[in-house]
């Protein structure tokens, strides 16, 4: 068992070749602030999915169940925080919460961070049959959930019309079990800002986020992550974690859209 207090994480998601989703975004940034990061990959994909070839591998129920042996046989499965995100398969999804149990018996305290990853903008990106192993298996095990609008409302079956019906689902979520509930982003906002909202059993904030001109990917990925490591550093402060969270994602993506930008007007000067 550790002694040190360095917060230490497992994180299984997604692994791409190319670009910045799932572990790939999730890692650095943890090791920045200060976490100790193992990482399995679900898949090793070429790119995210949104390209038109999808070429790569699925990690199988087998090989998953065998690096889990391996850590605990080595006795480093020692962890403080429990990091999970895109999953293709509902048999994985399943195996992640009897690592949860496993995990649980080695640190009862345990933080498990699920980002239900199936979608955006009205759209599935994985198999329709993971939502009913969320919804009725791994929602109830988070302590904390960090979905989008979309995601948010597959779960509960609510549709998110405006603030009041976002607060319904929420409500929904923690009567579920989910002790932080975080919306990553909503559209209640206008043409120019986006909404997150985090709330606990005894608060809930909201925050406005600039838009930029362009869609992102990957940036549900490095929000579960941001957040479940400024939940650490500020000692569960909920306001102080939404807004450090978004300020070091606007950070990120502004420079990103910049870059393009740029990439884009020397593009034209050619
Ligand atoms: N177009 C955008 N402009 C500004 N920030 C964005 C944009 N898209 C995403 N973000 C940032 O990324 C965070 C997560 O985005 P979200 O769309 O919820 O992730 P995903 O849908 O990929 O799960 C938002 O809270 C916001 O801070
Ligand atoms: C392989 C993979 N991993 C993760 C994601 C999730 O990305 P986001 O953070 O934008 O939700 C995607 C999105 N299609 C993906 O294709």
């Amino acid at each position: 068992m550790s002694t040190d207090s360095t917060p230490r994480v497992l994180s299984i998601q997604s692994h791409v070749v190319h670009g910045y989703v799932g572990n790939k975004s999730a890692v650095f940034p943890l090791q920045v602030l200060g976490f100790e990061v193992d990482a399995i990959n679900t898949v090793q994909f070429s790119t995210h999915t949104g390209y038109k070839h999808i070429k790569g591998t699925i990690l199988k129920n087998e090989e998953m169940a065998e690096l889990i042996e391996g850590l605990a046989l080595n006795e480093v499965d020692y962890y403080t925080h429990f990091l999970t995100g895109y999953s293709r398969s509902p048999d994985s999804l399943k195996q992640i919460a009897s690592i949860i149990t496993k995990l649980k018996q080695k640190n009862p305290n345990l933080i498990y961070v699920c980002d239900p990853v199936m979608g955006d903008n009205g759209k599935m990106y994985v198999p329709d049959e993971v939502l009913p192993v969320y919804r009725d298996i791994l929602v109830p095990l988070a302590d904390i959930l960090t979905p989008n609008q979309f995601e948010a409302e597959q779960i509960t079956g609510l549709t998110m019309n405006d603030l009041d019906g976002a607060l319904k689902i929420i409500d929904a979520l923690h009567n579920k079990g989910v002790k932080t509930v975080v919306l990553s982003s909503t559209d209640l906002g206008d043409e120019q800002n986006m909404i997150g909202i985090a709330s606990n059993k005894d608060s809930c904030y909201k925050i406005v986020i600039p838009k930029f001109g362009a869609t992102f990917t990957g940036t549900g990925d490095l929000f579960a992550a941001l957040f479940m490591a400024w939940s650490h550093k500020t000692n569960k402060n909920l306001k102080l974690t939404l807004e450090k969270t978004i300020a070091t994602l606007q950070y990120i993506v502004k420079d990103t859209f910049d870059k393009a930008r740029g990439l884009l007007f020397v593009w034209l000067l050619r």
